[in-house]
């Protein structure tokens, strides 16, 4: 179908959308493309107006370091359209020394609270246009977490596509909101780092569907810019130049209106990427500078007709399109990456990093109450001591630990270690605190002996392949905790029945020494909170606030109680549907935390569950619109539940939706998160949790028919504090 004919059909579908409850996840139903059908209008228009060679040029990136932006394409005078800066990244603007280190996505997604994602991504916006930044290259929904080692997953959310999708459309409607663009990325298959630059990803039709693309739907739906096409391959054929994937699902079955750009240098061929695709080359050269594929080369593929006047006019549409859609036409600031941006947005990062901490075990330790003698314990309690942006990209592991590495990363503006912010605390209460600030078992005995509390501090940590930090290059080797943690808490242990176990971790590690030990009386899983790292975690400690943070993973017993293995080969995506909870539970393995889990000061009560529902069985019928059919997001069931705060103290649950496929449908995992809710309840109060549940969400992919399909028959409605807690259940029929 012609791309206009879509956005029109798609403004003509959203007229009739639903407006979703106030408390459900998706809040608000995204702005409509109706807005992308003036911002094409608008780039028909600037398109008569260019020569081919400015058609070359938008596509085209500058090269490699030639510009003041990681990505930059010239600018195009007769129609006023500016050097386009494009820049890192999921948490901020890279190289900013004027902006802040936003959290890490995987700690947005740890809060399960969609406002202040939302308003994450809305300073995020914020902080690049004050930059002058057109396009952020953020969020990243892939890698999803297939594994749990991966090394670039606390880029994205979790390993669910609910989850990343529910994270990824708040993150784009808030950074859009700002008239940024947003990119999402890394589209498709890009599970791991290692080879990730060789390697194809096989992966079935019904998997794509059901796990990877659906985050990426989500970002269409909410009118997302620009997606990034990724370095691997595709069952067989490179990302950025696969027919089926960009051409295909992306653009046709999507309906996705905006342009796809490279990462950067994974395009292959000329023609194989403008025929497959792709739209805009990043950076525009290889790293040396030398090879170009497109500029002169695209050009005389045009010339020679081996690629379409159309299919250049399509490109350069898409890029104006989403230039206008963001009406950067106008009043846009000047590229200055170093501009100070900061304004008050610190409130959000220090929200997200406490909200986002999961509060694992607790033997009545927590929240401290005024100790005479706190421990304070191990190197990552304390600021790197060469500076917390000592190390490039912040590849290193030294130091309290606030994000992964690689160009997922920005600069500090300060950092407030938990040394530091304990010790504040401590100030105020009269409080001794005894300080080691490295991992040396050796002596430790003596500074934890005697103490009220002993803190031991311990980290894992990851990133991009480009670079290898103390042997690491990008995904973790094992789920061990680094520097010897095990051991370090076990010294520590020996010597104080108070232990407090703080983790700094880009993802789960395996804690089964650690939950052994009789004097470990809690384990905080304090995530990656960026620069706030120390007042997030004073906050939970003390109880100023009442934890409220949620796994967005799970953490096993063991590794191999994953299934699967970051390939040294191709990725065959054999698991297919069951990966991280999906897998724990098909399998029956019993995980020490399961994906959905967090303790709160307070305790909570689920009762009154209540189903509606006009499903019909049968596959979608509706328009194609942003993010695929529009009846897919047609309302079809609504659950309620009441959650009673029936402790003492304010606190916020996460009532977990968990659906259940009925009988007739094909083979699947056997509960999946489709609704989850953040409600913040005083102590006696009751919410009520609504669900709206889509017709997607009742739906598996059909692989015959090509559609998605509501299955006949009863569905299981779970609702729960995690996706092992289930307090309440139901049924549906379709
Ligand atoms: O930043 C834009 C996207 O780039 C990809 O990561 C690249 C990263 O930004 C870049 O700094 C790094 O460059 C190094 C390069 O790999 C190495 O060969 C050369 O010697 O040094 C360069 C500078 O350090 O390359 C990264 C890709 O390999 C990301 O995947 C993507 O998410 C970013 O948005």
């Amino acid at each position: 179908m012609h791309l206009q004919s879509l956005v029109l059909l798609a403004a003509a579908s959203l007229a009739r959308a639903e407006t979703h409850d106030r408390h459900d996840a998706r809040q608000t139903a995204p702005a409509g493309p109706e807005a992308w059908t003036a911002a094409y209008a608008k780039a028909s228009t600037a398109l008569a107006k260019m020569s081919q060679s400015d058609k070359i040029n938008i596509v085209t990136g500058v090269g490699w370091d030639k510009g003041p932006c990681v990505g930059n394409t010239p600018a195009i005078g007769s129609i006023g359209y500016p050097q386009l800066c494009l820049q890192d990244g999921p948490l901020g603007v890279r190289f900013g020394t004027g902006s802040n280190a936003f959290t890490p996505g995987i700690q947005a997604g740890s809060t399960w609270d969609v406002e202040l994602i939302r308003q994450r991504g809305a300073y995020i916006g914020a902080e690049a246009r004050g930059c002058g930044v057109h396009n952020i290259l953020g969020p990243a929904v892939g890698p999803m977490g297939k594994h749990p080692d991966g090394g670039r997953n606390w880029e994205g959310f979790g390993a669910d596509p609910y989850l990343q999708g529910v994270a990824a459309a708040a993150t784009i409607e808030g950074i859009q909101s700002a008239g940024v663009q947003s990119t999402v990325k890394h589209f498709i298959g890009n599970e791991q780092e290692l080879n990730r630059e060789t390697m194809s990803s096989t992966i079935d039709d019904r998997t794509i569907h059901e796990l990877y693309l659906w985050p990426f739907a989500e970002a269409v739906r909410s009118n997302v810019a620009s997606v990034m096409c990724s370095y691997n391959k595709v069952n067989g054929t490179w990302a950025c130049e696969n027919d089926k994937i960009l051409n295909g699902l992306l653009k046709n079955e999507l309906g996705f209106p905006g342009y796809v750009v490279s990462d950067w240098n994974a395009q292959h061929t000329t023609n194989g990427a403008a025929l497959g695709g792709m739209d805009m080359t990043m950076p525009g050269s290889d790293y040396s500078g030398k090879s170009i594929l497109w500029g002169g080369q695209l050009s005389q593929a045009v010339s020679s007709n081996q690629v379409s006047k159309a299919r250049l006019d399509d490109m350069a549409k898409r890029i104006l399109a989403a230039w206008y859609l963001l009406k950067q036409d106008s009043g846009f600031p000047r590229i200055n990456i170093k501009a100070s941006v900061q304004g008050n947005h610190k409130e959000n990062i220090r929200a997200v990093a406490r909200d986002g901490i999961v509060l694992l075990k607790n033997s009545g330790i927590l929240p401290l109450k005024k100790p005479g003698r706190l421990a304070v314990i191990g190197s990552s309690a304390v600021v790197n001591p060469k500076g917390a942006n000592a190390c490039v990209d912040r590849g290193c592991n030294t130091g309290a630990l606030g994000m992964g590495w690689g160009s997922g990363t920005t600069e500090y503006p300060y950092f407030v270690a938990p040394y530091d912010a304990i010790k504040t605390r401590a100030q105020s209460d009269g409080t001794t605190v005894t300080l080691q600030n490295s991992d040396s078992t050796s002596g430790v005995q003596s500074v934890a002996s005697g103490a009220d509390a002993a803190i031991v501090f311990i980290t894992a940590n990851s990133g991009e392949g480009y670079i290898t930090t103390e042997g690491v290059a990008g995904d973790r080797p094992n789920l061990d905790p680094w520097h010897n943690g095990n051991q370090l808490v076990q010294a520590v242990a020996q010597a104080s029945q108070n232990v407090i176990v703080v983790v700094h971790s880009t993802g789960p590690i395996v804690l089964e020494t650690i939950q052994a030990l009789p004097g470990v009386k809690a384990i905080v899983w304090a995530g990656l909170p960026s620069q706030e790292n120390g007042n997030a975690l004073v906050d939970v400690l003390y109880g100023l606030v009442s934890p409220s943070g949620k796994l967005p993973y799970t953490i096993g017993k063991s590794r191999n109680d994953y299934g699967i293995k970051v390939s040294t080969g191709n990725d065959n995506f054999s698991e297919g549907l069951y990966i991280d909870y999906r897998h724990f539970d098909k399998e029956n393995i019993t995980p020490r935390y399961e994906f959905g889990f967090g303790l709160s000061y307070t305790n909570f009560t689920f009762s009154d569950i209540s189903i509606t529902s006009t499903a019909k069985a049968g596959p979608a019928t509706g328009a194609v619109a942003p993010g695929g059919r529009a009846d897919l997001f047609d309302t079809v069931a609504t659950v309620t539940a009441t959650i009673t705060n029936s402790g003492a103290v304010l606190g916020a649950e996460v009532p977990q939706l968990y659906l259940t496929l009925p009988a007739s449908a094909p083979s699947a995992p056997p509960k999946q998160l489709r609704g989850f809710v953040k409600l913040k309840l005083a102590p006696g109060a009751s919410g009520t949790a609504t669900f709206n549940l889509r017709r997607k969400d009742l739906s598996y992919w059909d692989t015959r028919l090509q559609n998605w399909v509501v299955p006949s028959g009863s569905f299981g409605v779970g609702v729960g504090a995690s996706s092992r807690d289930i307090r309440l259940t139901g049924t549906l029929t379709a």
